[in-house]
């Protein structure tokens, strides 16, 4: 609690240097000074009117402390005079401390700055015009309107001579009078009929004698007020009495202007509050706490011999061109216009065939068109979608390389507005191509192997890593190989995030994922649990409303950084742990998408029983390197093409309808070093970000089962097993007549007492009692004990 209370400490004194939200304090120095400068300013300019011949001379004396000049601010006035008269605006030149003395004020008192820009606007109008109007007269008296004023006047002479100018005048003096006064010609003769009228109306009026004598007035006129409503004592509400005026005024009606206030919306207390701690200490900023955390930045990656772009091979174009031309001709399809888009590792050749030709029989001929094309990974896209042509993409012979620092560096990247934006690589067209991982929001990776998703993986965490604040966004990353993610070791106290009391933020065991999963999950609905209390429905709405310090920390609430999980080979994962693994994805899959824990799942083979129905249905990106199979490419993306890819970061990306060719942006693992290397000697949190505990069924129960708490049949259930030598449930349900979950509970006694060993998944459990001889005694031995 006393550190949560010296952070927040900290956090708001370092905030108060930041904000960009004046704090009151700040509000009143500097609406004081811009008080007291245009008081100077204004003093400067006047004297400045009496002095500024005798001043002269003294201009290129700044310096000289023993000149003095006449200006009631010395030199100071007279230099700053000379500029803005003199040089500038001349006489006009006033409205500039109006301005400042204005916007002083509005700082000083505190008054809402809605109406300021407009007041600058019009001042700066204003200027310009009295400038030039006053330009007129500068060759006389230079001070009138200054230099700007005399130079603009006669820009303006030289092209439409003294009067051009003076209708120019005229027409900006007219745009002043309707934008801002309001005048209109129906309006100034309303204005002077009713000064008419009531000038006839005093005339017309009859001298009484009340209101010419100076008695007082009779006090029978007075009304004798009811008593029973005491109807004399109700005051007239003052605004009924004006509305009343108002209405017999009738033809008055249409030149008052009507003021509609609006009405503020009442705030609620918890609002009132939240406000002034944000005009205290400025909104909460989850970075504070590694404040002087620096982003890595580009040199830490490599151009991979990419830095002039692709380079075109006229000839490989035009004899692709002419193959495609001819094999399609041989087939009787006429083609009536080509056009070619060349990417960096395939181009497009876009085709438009002659009216009356099937689709179908282009497509068909897919292999014909590869074999006489001589290259693999020919894919044909009959139609492309939108555009109404047939697409034959064909690999170049040189490949370029797509770095993951050209598709960083890219201003798309730069300034991508998105939650989690991730840069993969670029499209067919060489466009980089960007997405957001908070709208995927999980997504799924295939691809044979040595086909690049440990690169791809390794982009969606460069990318992350070059965009997101160790505040906003946290990993967790599953390695069942051990050694393509151990790199990541390197920022764990700063991007890493695991279970309490586990040594290694890299998961790599089994039972761990199963336990990181678990406890994902309630960290899933705690989240939830936060955002109802918060009122809000997602993440970012919740931390907008933290940062606006409207949910108090005492209760709980505090920033909620992004989750990203990132597990490698899943198909390891699934095959000995299955549901265990499969039901809390699936759980996380469906409900995690509000609350910003996100899932990136690569997996080498994509079979059906590794990507379950339940799995595919809740991951709508998906992500396919080459496949060996149209089979596993059908998994995948729902449709044939990934086995036509021709590998090395070739890759198909979907997100529902429309599939896209990318070649996937490449991050060798020495720039992961670097890049991690240089996170890391950074300051970091003391620790990982701590998920919360979860103890599983499978640890924690087996240790202490009380010996009066076992089953009845324990001891005929262990006899069992040492007998058969076979650690299963299935052979005590069989053998004693039990329910699986009676027989599951025995076992886990079993386990409790060292007769059989831990649950090894599919497989039976070691029993760990040779003989009955061995059982009788360790039975014996417990009773002893106890
Ligand atoms: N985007 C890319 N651009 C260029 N070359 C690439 C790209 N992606 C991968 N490669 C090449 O392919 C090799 C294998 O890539 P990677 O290690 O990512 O494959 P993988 O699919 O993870 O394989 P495995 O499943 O065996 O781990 C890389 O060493 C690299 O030479």
């Amino acid at each position: 609690m006393a550190k949560k209370r010296k952070k927040s400490k900290t956090s708001s004194a370092g905030k108060k240097g930041f904000s960009l939200t004046l704090s009151t304090q700040n509000k009143i120095i500097l609406g004081s000074l811009l008080i007291l400068f245009s008081i100077a300013l204004f003093f400067s300019f006047a004297s400045f009117y009496f002095s500024w011949q005798a001043d002269q001379s003294l201009l290129t004396e700044f310096s000289n402390r023993n000149e003095q000049a006449e200006n009631l601010l010395n030199k100071f006035g007279a230099s700053v005079s000379h500029f803005f008269m003199y040089r500038g605006f001349g006489l006009a030149s006033f409205i500039l401390p109006v301005l400042l003395c204005i916007t002083g004020l509005y700082l000083f008192l505190g008054i809402d700055r809605k109406g300021l820009l407009s007041k600058w606007i019009w001042g700066l109008v204003f200027l310009i015009w009295i400038s030039i109007a006053l330009g007129f007269f500068a060759l006389e008296k230079p001070l009138l309107g200054g230099l700007i004023g005399y130079e603009m006047n006669d820009f303006l002479q030289d092209y439409t001579g003294k009067i051009g100018v003076l209708l120019l005048l005229l027409f900006g003096l007219t745009i002043i009078l309707v934008r801002l006064f309001r005048f209109s010609p129906q309006g100034i003769a309303k204005y002077f009929r009713t000064k008419a009228r009531a000038v006839k109306k005093e005339f017309d009026t009859p001298v009484t004698e009340t209101n010419l004598s100076l008695e007082p007035e009779p006090e029978t006129e007075q009304e004798i007020p009811d008593p029973y409503t005491h109807k004399e004592d109700i005051p007239v509400l003052e605004s009924e009495k004006s509305e009343s005026s108002f209405l017999t005024e009738d033809d008055a009606g249409s030149d008052i202007k009507i003021e509609v206030e609006t009405v503020q919306e009442e705030k609620e207390e918890t609002d009132i509050l939240a406000e002034k701690l944000v005009e205290d200490f400025g909104e909460y900023d989850p970075t504070l706490e590694l404040g002087n955390y620096k982003f890595p930045h580009l040199e830490l990656l490599d151009t991979h011999g990419a830095a002039g772009g692709i380079t075109i091979n006229q000839e490989e174009l035009e004899e692709n061109k002419n193959r495609i031309v001819n094999t399609l001709r041989n087939y009787k399809i006429g083609i009536s216009q080509i056009k070619a888009t060349i990417g960096p590792t395939v181009t497009l050749y876009e085709i438009v065939p002659e009216a009356g030709i099937r689709i179908s029989k282009i497509k068909n001929l897919e292999d014909d068109i590869a074999l006489s094309l001589a290259a693999l990974g020919i894919r044909i896209i009959a139609p492309i979608p939108g555009k109404g042509t047939i697409g034959i993409e064909v690999p170049n012979k040189n490949a370029t390389i797509v770095s993951m620092r050209s598709v960083i560096a890219s201003s798309k990247f730069q300034n991508a507005e998105m939650e989690l934006p991730i840069a993969f690589g670029k499209t067919i067209s060489n466009e980089t191509f960007v997405v957001d991982l908070a709208k995927m929001p999980h997504m799924l990776m295939a691809g044979a192997t040595g086909q690049g998703k440990s690169v791809g993986l390794n982009a969606v965490l460069t990318s992350l890593l070059y965009k997101k604040h160790p505040a906003e966004v946290k990993f967790i990353l599953v390695d069942p190989k051990k050694v393509e993610l151990t790199l990541y070791n390197k920022i764990e106290r700063h991007y890493l995030a695991k279970l309490p009391d586990v040594p290694d933020a890299i998961i790599t065991d089994n039972q761990q994922v199963i336990n990181t999963l678990n406890s994902l999950c309630i960290e899933m609905d705690n989240r939830y649990e936060l955002l109802k209390m918060a009122m809000v429905r997602n993440i970012k709405e919740y931390n907008t409303k933290f940062k606006a310090r409207k949910l108090n920390p005492n209760d709980g609430h505090k920033f909620l950084p992004y989750i990203v999980l990132v597990i490698d080979e899943f198909a390891d994962l699934i095959m000995s742990a299955g549901k265990e693994i499969e039901t809390p994805i699936a759980r996380l899959a469906q409900l995690a998408r509000a609350i910003g824990i996100h899932l990136v799942i690569a997996t080498q083979r994509p079979s059906v029983n590794v990507i379950t129905g339940l799995i595919k249905a809740n991951f709508p990106a998906r992500l396919a390197f080459r496949v060996t199979s149209k089979i596993d490419s059908r998994t995948i993306l729902d449709t044939q093409g990934a086995e036509q890819l021709i590998g090395r970061g070739d890759m198909l990306f979907t997100q529902g309808n429309d599939i896209t060719r990318l070649q996937c942006a490449f991050v060798d693992t020495p720039e992961v070093a670097k890049i991690t290397e240089y996170i890391g000697s950074q300051r970091a949190y003391p620790e990982a970000h701590l998920l919360p505990e979860y103890v599983g069924d499978e640890s924690g129960t087996s240790i202490d089962y009380a010996i009066e708490d076992r089953d009845a049949m324990f001891r005929e259930a262990a006899e069992v097993i040492v007998t058969a030598q076979q650690g299963s449930a299935s052979l005590i349900q069989r053998k004693l007549k039990l329910g699986y979950n009676r027989a599951g509970r025995i076992i886990d006694q079993l386990e409790a007492a060292g007769i059989v060993g831990p649950f090894e998944g599919s497989k039976a459990r070691q029993v760990l009692v040779p003989d009955m001889y061995a059982l009788e005694q360790l039975l014996n031995n417990e009773t002893q004990q106890t």
